[in-house]
């Protein structure tokens, strides 16, 4: 199957600022991926790179096994909501199907378009900008999923939204998922949300990939160990460590290992998706780097 995303040695400088740094990635088709990171750490930039409104700096990076933006055809495939999810103000709910089965013809599913904004009780004569920012937001999605593409591209699309609001909306994606072939890839700082809508997910801080994966493999090949104070040296070569916390007589690491720890001096025990997002942003999970802005943990 091919990839969605495949990047090799991907890099974006804006003038002497690197926002991406050597990402290499490969993400499998079919997924609904999470791209996760504190403010700054390279989401939007990549996601802008996926979608060709960004060129590399160094390295390449392939979707749906083309150029990003390469032709009508690569364009047609792939389906971008922006992180401000841009409506037209003084356009209507309805002007925005019209114009979305204008520049999508060949492609536009107009039933599905009417279909989620009657669903989601959106007026059709009304204009965006007398909308919600959740429905603002909901109405760029629909643009977005009755375009029909194979992969559907949303920088922060929850950003805007009230916790419930947040849960319809990632319910919904994930209904258009089940019902249409589409992957999405959709970046957030809240960690909760990808938990909850994604079954791969890519961690970025400080323009670097830190680990991706998918997210069930990654929570059984990661566990926590707490016991007596050890040097992180001492662990088996076959535990790798991923952050460490030490007190005067206890230590707790988070190691990356594909057997299961046997030695009686460990409490093993199983991560979160929060806790392994977190122990990858840890300074030692990254050598030489600067402390990293939190990260949301909304519920
Ligand atoms: N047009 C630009 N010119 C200069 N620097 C930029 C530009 N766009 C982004 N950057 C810088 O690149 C880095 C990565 O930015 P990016 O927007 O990709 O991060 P992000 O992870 O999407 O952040 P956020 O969660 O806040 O949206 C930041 O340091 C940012 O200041």
């Amino acid at each position: 199957m091919t990839a969605v995303l495949q990047a090799e040695g991907l890099g974006k400088r804006y003038r002497r600022r690197w926002a991406l740094t050597d990402c290499t990635l490969e993400v499998p088709a079919g997924r609904v991926v999470g791209l996760v990171g504190p403010n700054g750490a390279g989401k939007s930039t990549l996601l802008n790179l996926a979608v060709g409104l960004l060129r590399p700096t160094t390295g390449a990076i392939r979707v749906l096994g083309g150029t990003p933006a390469g032709d009508a055809g690569q364009l047609a495939r792939v389906g971008y909501v922006a992180q401000d999810t841009p409506t037209y103000a003084a356009f209507s709910v309805a002007d925005h199907l019209r114009l979305g089965a204008r520049l999508n013809a060949g492609t536009w599913d107009q039933e599905l378009a009417e279909r989620r904004v009657s669903r989601l009780g959106l007026d059709p004569a009304q204009r965006a900008g007398r909308l919600s920012g959740g429905q603002r937001a909901q109405l760029a999605l629909t643009l977005g999923v009755a375009k029909r593409p194979e992969l559907l591209v949303l920088d922060e699309p929850v950003a805007s939204l009230d916790p419930l609001a947040r849960r319809e909306f990632l319910q919904d994606l994930m209904e258009a998922v089940a019902e249409q072939e589409l992957s999405v890839v959709l970046s957030s700082h809240v960690v909760s949300d990808v938990e909850r809508a994604c079954d791969y997910v890519v961690v970025l801080v400080d323009s670097r990939v830190q680990v991706a994966g998918d997210i069930d493999t990654l929570l059984t090949t990661h566990v926590r160990l707490t016991g007596p104070r050890r040097d992180a040296a001492s662990l088996p070569a076959d535990q790798h460590v991923v952050s460490a916390r030490h007190t005067d007589r206890q230590s707790s690491f988070i190691v990356r290992t594909e057997r299961p720890v046997l030695d009686p001096v460990w409490a093993v025990d199983s991560l979160t998706l929060e806790d392994l997002v977190l122990a990858y942003m840890a300074p030692e999970a990254r050598p030489g780097a600067a402390p990293t802005p939190a990260l949301e943990a909304l519920r």
